[in-house]
This record gives structure tokens, sequence and C-alpha cells, in this order.
């Protein structure tokens, strides 16, 4: 296997860059501080790309990555990816979701403290030699009983909540996804809006991912149902506020301050409106993870995952694809070349224009995670019609449905007469066309084309005749071949009674030309001839 080059363009930790150089199989290169040019330009010879949240990864770089199967984003949020993009590029792209939980929640948890006591302004004045004045000005605000809105109770708004709930706070979050039941296990009161979590909240504290939907979430409005002296906490996303409406709400008294992390555009400029409130506010520079354990538990994290997706395949904390961890790809590996050349059969031997692929699974697999089967008999039936690499396991669903081509995935419990048997098929205008396989011992075999049982291998060159069935067919097959220099592997032949005909599977030892596939076609009594390459 070629190296795989890797690409770090933003800072982690040296561990997690080691680990990546101490690889056989890999190549990497630390490159902070890129310019958008700059990036553009390398990009092109990289298969991965780690990033924390200073690189942006626009559709215009996926466009100029032809290498690039992953990105890995030592951190959380990934709104500096163009996560559409990515996919419709079939790249990966995988977080490192635990590693700076603790970190954020403490680094928040300060900012509420800090602005609630003035810490950085009195800081300010203690060396400004201001002490008297300091001590006069920054009487602060007890935090003590006092009613505390989660905007997004996932890992760190729930470690804030834990800690909010020590100090003395009762607990209200905002989560759609939250359910009752992890409510209760927080102990906090789960609101219906966030209007309810702010109405008559004294602070604050947001933990969303960045989207269209949260974009905003606290504007003029929702500050005004807050009380009178509300301070509101941001280490999540700079857009999550409308920093003006913020600013007006402080300036009329209604909100007391802020402690913010992020910025609606990092860096902010020195001129930033919130920066010259003179009490109230505490503001760091996006440092939320910027801690010696938060850095190795994601600079470790991301180079294990990375390592493992393109030396092995197996995929974790994806947020594009289903992830699959070793175990998982050790219980299902197997199948994924069947699938593959379950794909490829379909897309030579079924027919044009399908309206939707099925994949079914019989005995044993029907009870395991078979989503990733699922999606590489798709990629191995699109691979057929864009076998220039376009077509991945990332993209392979977003380019179906591109095509107006439904994907269907079904489990069967009932027997088969195999112990596990995965059933492709194209529908079209109400008629299907199927193919089958499953693993024998150890060894992945195609059992069935169109209704009709055949034993062959899944890799290889075959040639497949549809004919009469009747004497001397397949000894015509068999010579015309031979005459061509074309020596046969294995045989697998099946009769369809009913309709008169016979399906012979030949394996090749080597690809038959076109001109002996077009004069088998011609041949008295051959219906038709597909050659197909796996
Ligand atoms: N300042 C910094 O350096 C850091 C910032 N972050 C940011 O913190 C945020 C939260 O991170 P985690 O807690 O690890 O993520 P998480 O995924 O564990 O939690 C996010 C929560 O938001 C909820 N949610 C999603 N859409 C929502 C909506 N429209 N309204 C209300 N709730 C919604 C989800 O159900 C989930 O529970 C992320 O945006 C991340 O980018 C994370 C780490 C460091
Ligand atoms: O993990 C996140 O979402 C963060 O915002 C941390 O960002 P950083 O890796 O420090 O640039």
């Amino acid at each position: 296997m070629a190296k795989q080059r890797i690409l770090v363009s933003d800072p982690i930790s040296d561990i997690g860059v080691d680990l990546l150089r101490n690889h056989p199989e890999i190549e990497v290169d630390v490159n902070t501080g890129l310019s958008p040019e700059e990036l553009l330009k390398i990009i092109p010879s990289y298969h991965g790309l780690i990033i924390r949240s200073q690189t942006k990864v626009t559709a215009e770089v996926l466009a100029a990555a032809t290498e690039l199967k992953a990105v890995g984003r030592a951190g959380v949020g990934v709104d500096n990816v163009d996560r559409d993009a990515a996919t419709n590029h079939g790249v990966i792209v995988m977080n490192t979701p635990t590693g700076n939980t603790i970190s954020t929640a403490e680094l928040a948890f300060t900012l509420m403290l800090s602005a609630a006591r003035n810490i950085g302004p009195a800081h300010a004045g203690v060396l400004a030699g201001d002490f008297p004045a300091a001590r006069k000005a920054y009487k602060g605000i007890e935090i003590n009983n006092k009613r505390l809105a989660v905007i997004g109770m996932g890992r760190i708004g729930a470690e804030f909540a834990k800690r909010a709930q020590a100090f003395g706070m009762t607990v209200v979050a905002y989560d759609p996804f939250l359910t009752q039941a992890r409510a209760d296990q927080l102990k906090v009161e789960l609101a219906e809006s966030p209007d309810a979590a702010l109405t008559g909240a004294d602070v604050v504290t947001l933990h969303v991912p960045m989207t269209d939907d949260t974009k905003h979430i606290i504007n003029a409005d929702r500050l005004a149902l807050m009380n009178k002296g509300a301070l509101v906490v941001n280490c999540a996303r700079g857009g999550l506020i409308d920093e003006a409406a913020l600013k007006a709400a402080i300036e009329s008294g209604h909100i007391a301050g802020c402690g913010l992390d992020v910025y609606e555009d990092e860096p902010p400029s020195a001129d930033h409106p919130l920066f010259n409130l003179p009490k109230h506010v505490s503001f760091t520079p996006h440092l939320g993870a910027s801690t010696n354990e938060a850095q190795e538990n994601v600079g470790i994290q991301v180079a294990e995952q990375l390592r493992d997706f393109l030396t092995t395949g197996e995929i974790r904390n994806a947020i594009n694809m289903p992830s699959l961890d070793a175990a998982a790809l050790s219980e299902i590996g197997g199948y994924l070349d069947l699938a593959t050349s379950l794909g490829k059969f379909l897309a030579k031997l079924g027919p044009a224009n399908p309206d939707s692929i099925r994949v079914s699974y019989h005995g044993e697999l029907a009870e395991k995670d078979t989503s990733l089967i699922s999606r590489t008999v798709l990629t191995g039936y699109l691979e057929a019609a864009r076998p220039d690499g376009q077509v991945n396991i990332v993209n392979s669903p977003a380019v179906a449905r591109d095509m107006g081509l439904e994907t269907v995935e079904s489990t069967i419990t009932a027997q088969t007469e195999y112990a596990e048997l995965i059933v492709a098929e194209l529908r079209k205008d109400g008629k299907k066309f199927r193919v089958a396989g499953t693993i024998i011992g150890q060894s992945p075999r195609i059992v069935e084309i169109d209704h009709l049982f055949v034993d062959t291998n899944i890799k290889g060159n075959f040639l497949i005749v549809r004919n009469d069935d009747r004497p001397g067919i397949v000894g015509l097959v068999g010579s015309a071949l031979g005459s061509a220099g074309l020596n046969i592997a294995n045989l697998s032949l099946a009769r369809n009674k009913s309709e008169g005909n016979a399906l012979n599977v030949i394996e090749l030892d080597t690809s038959p030309s076109a001109e002996i596939v077009a004069s088998l076609s011609d041949a008295p009594g051959v219906l038709s001839v597909t050659a197909i390459e796996i």
C-alpha cells in the first residue's frame, strides 16, 4: 500500500503527531497557519487532513482535494467544514466528541463566575493601582439560589449543570433531543422551548452546535424574557448570540453582562462593541478546549481515528457516515467484498434505469448492524456507472438520491438453505432482478442470479451466458473460448426448466475480448453474453 499522506493544518498535541509519524504506512506534514490559498495549493496530495477550528474546509478546498479520504477534527465543532461538500466528494468527516468536554465546561463555568464577580475588570483595576476604586466599583452577584437555563444539554451542558447544582443553582434545560428520563437523571427541569427556558432565568449558558436552527438563538426578544440583572455565558459558538442585541440589552441595564469565549467573527476586532462595557464582562479567546488534558485527549484520539481509517477502514466518530469500530468491522468485514461484488453483478446484469435498489438479509446477519454492507452494495452498483473513483461509501447514498434511485434495506429472519444470505435486488416498473451471495466456510460466493442457483467466486473475469437449454451449447461455448486461448477456471450451470433456458457463469483466467463476446452472442442457441470483471 502506498503511504497515506496526512496534513496537520492546525496545532495538535505532539503525542498525536508522533503517533502518526511512527506508523510505517503514514507520512505526516505539520503545516499550521496556512492561508486559504496556500491550503488550496498543497491539499491535492493528501489523503487525510487534521484540523481544529482555524482551518476552513470549504467546498473549494474539498474540490481541490482529489486524493482526500478523511478530515479529522481534533475537537467537537465541525462548523468550519462544509459537511455537504465533504459528503458529496466522498470525504469522511470525524470529530473527537469526548476529549474536551470537561475543559470546556470548566471554562464556561469560570466565565459565569468571572462575569458575576467582575474578575476581569477588577484584576485590571488592581494592576492599574486603583485598588480602592476597584473595591468600590466591582460589587458582584451571587449565583447561589439563582435559576440557570442551559441551552443544549449534551456532554458539556450536562457537566456545566452538575457544577451549577453543586453551587446551589436550580437548572432548567432546553434541548429538543433530551429525554425526560435523562432530564430526571440530571435533576433538571425540561423546558419545551427556548422561551420557556429563558423566562425568569438569571443565567443562560449555551452548549448547542452552530446550525441554521441555532443561529441567533439568543436574540433581543429572548434576552427580554430573562430576569433583570441576568448573565449570558457562551462557550459554544459566537453565532448563537445576536451580539448587537446583547450589547443593547446590557446597555439598557436589563442584562447585567456576559462571559464569552466565542464570537460571531473570529478573531474579533479590538473595537468589538461588547469590549468597551465597564463591568460584569469576561472574555477569553476561544480557549474552551485549550488545556493540556483536552489537547492531549483530542490530539491522540484524532490521530488514532485517522490512522485506523486510512490503514484499516475502521470508522469512529464520523459525522457523515455510520461508525464501524474494530469489533463490528471484524464481524461484518468479510461481507464487504461480497457486497461490492453483488452491486457490480446487479449493475451488469440487471435492468437499466431501475427505480430502486434493495438489500435484504436472511439468517443471523439480519440481527447485525448491516448498514455498511448495504452501502457497499450500493457503492459497488454505482461504481460500475462511475468507475473513476467519484463514488465511495461516504457519498453513495447522496449520489443515489441525486439520481432519484430509491435505496431500501430490509432484514428477514426466515431461514434459507444458507445460514446467512444477502440478496441484492433492482426493481423497475414492478419487475425485479436479484443476485444473492453468502459466505461458505471462509469463502464469499455468489449463489443465485435471478432465482437460478449458481456457485461462483466473487472476483475474477466472468462470462455470463444465457442460452436455450438444449444439448451441445456448453460444448460450443467451451470450444470457442478454447480456440480464443481463454482458459476456464470455474463453470457453474443453472437451468430454468419452466422457461427452457439455462444460465452459465464461466470464470476465466483472463478477460475475454469484445470480439469473442460478440461472436459468442451470435452463436446459435445463445440468448445473451455479458462479460463482468471484478
Ligand atoms: N469553546 C470551545 O473551545 C469549545 C466549544 N465547543 C462547542 O460546544 C458545543 C457543545 O459541545 P458538546 O456538548 O460536546 O456537544 P453535544 O453534541 O454533546 O451537545 C449538544 C447538544 O445540543 C443539543 N441540540 C442540538 N440542536 C439543538 C437545538 N436546536 N436547540 C437546543 N439543543 C440542541 C443536542 O441534542 C445535544 O444534546 C459545540 O457547538 C461545540 O462546538 C466544544 C468544545 C470546545
Ligand atoms: O471543539 C470545539 O468545538 C472547539 O471549539 C475547540 O476549538 P479549538 O480546537 O480550540 O480550535
